[in-house]
């Protein structure tokens, strides 16, 4: 019988680039430990998009900051039913799309959006009812949850980074597929850092890995740090 459960859910913490693999391997990990799952940068995926819905240029700090008081997002933690919602539209999908994705830069490197973001992101690692949560993002280990137990910095080369990520859009090409990627992990270099591990941030490189590697790999820095139990 466990009769130590916490009150307080295990923080995995998980940072990288785009197209390094935090959502699949971070949902897949949350998935075999039981634990729940918050892909951050769907927050501000959602964002851009409530932005651009609400005709405001993603351009327009002003207005981002005041579209704020009405963004009613809510993104589920059950790493097996994972969905976002803005008020009462699905935009699971819709935020995935490469127009939001060349847009949202712009609304996540305005401070106030951030810290509010932030707010919520804990507000919701506070509530996860499961024994922990990954959480995964570009400041996760260095800004949200520095204090995590658990704090991994999840790379790949980028032509591999391109490579899986064209192969999710039917259509695209990898080179501008990679042009992509890496104007938007300039633009975000600009605000966080996540390109190299922080002090106390363990590397997991799986530029040579598969995805089950992968996951495998993320399992093992965890169950160095604490015990997994099933
Ligand atoms: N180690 C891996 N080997 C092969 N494919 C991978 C690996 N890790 C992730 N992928 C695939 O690469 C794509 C991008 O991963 P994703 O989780 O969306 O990255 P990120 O959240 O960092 O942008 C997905 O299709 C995913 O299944
Ligand atoms: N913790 C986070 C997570 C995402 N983001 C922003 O949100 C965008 C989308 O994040 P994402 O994780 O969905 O991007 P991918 O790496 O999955 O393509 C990033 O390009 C950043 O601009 C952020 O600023 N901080």
């Amino acid at each position: 019988m466990n009769v130590t459960s916490p009150e307080i859910p295990v923080v995995v913490a998980i940072d990288g680039p785009a197209g390094s693999g935090k959502s699949s391997v971070s949902k897949a990990v949350a998935r075999r430990l039981g634990y729940g799952f918050l892909d951050t940068g769907a927050a501000y995926r959602a964002l851009a998009w409530h932005v651009q819905a609400s005709g405001i240029d993603t351009d327009d700090a002003a207005s981002v900051v005041a579209s704020l008081a009405s963004f009613d997002v809510r993104i589920g933690t059950d790493p097996a039913g994972y969905a976002v919602h803005v008020g009462d539209v699905d935009v699971t999908t819709a935020i995935r799309d490469p127009e939001i994705s060349a847009v949202v830069s712009r609304v996540a490197r305005v401070p106030e959006v951030r810290t509010h973001l932030i707010e919520l992101f804990r507000a919701s690692m506070a509530l996860e009812s499961r024994p922990g949560i990954v959480v995964e993002g570009r400041d996760i280990t260095t800004v949200v949850a520095p204090d995590a137990p658990v704090r991994i910095l999840l790379t790949a080369s980028p032509e591999v980074r391109a490579a899986r990520r064209s192969a999710e859009l039917v259509g695209s090409a990898t080179t501008s597929v990679g042009d992509a990627l890496r104007a938007r992990d300039e633009a975000d270099s600009k605000v966080v850092e996540f390109m190299t591990a922080a002090d106390g941030v363990t590397t997991v490189d799986s530029t040579e890995l598969d995805f089950d590697q992968t996951v495998d790999a993320v399992i093992a820095v965890i169950g160095n740090i604490q015990p997994v139990t099933d």
